[in-house]
């Protein structure tokens, strides 16, 4: 069972690589924009595939080759280490 980020430090550098914290909510956000619409559906495919391995799933919206992502551990109410760890993965996969 994931717990609530009490280290908000961990959060630091990821707001370096453009996520955001979302307004009156504990959830953080990035939009992610690609070439095309095959390279954020790819993108997707490999985070989805990453997400499900990991039990831990993004909120996300796609309009033609931008995602909209939005993290946060619905079962704590927040944020947490769940988060930071799917965030890194996300940029990674970005390249
Ligand atoms: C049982 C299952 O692992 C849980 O329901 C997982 C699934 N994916 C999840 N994803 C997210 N973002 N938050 C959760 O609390 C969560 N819980």
């Amino acid at each position: 069972m994931a717990e609530k980020l009490t280290d908000r430090t961990m959060l630091d550098p990821l707001k370096d690589a453009g996520w955001s914290m979302v307004e009156g909510r504990d959830a953080i956000t990035k939009e992610f924009v690609f070439e095309n619409f095959v390279e954020a559906f790819g993108w997707m495919t490999r985070v989805a595939l990453v997400a499900e391995k990991m039990g831990h799933h993004p909120e996300w919206f796609n309009v033609y080759k931008t995602v909209s992502v939005t993290l946060s551990t619905h079962d704590v109410g927040g944020l947490s280490e769940l988060d930071v760890r799917l965030a890194k993965r996300m940029d990674a996969l970005a390249g």
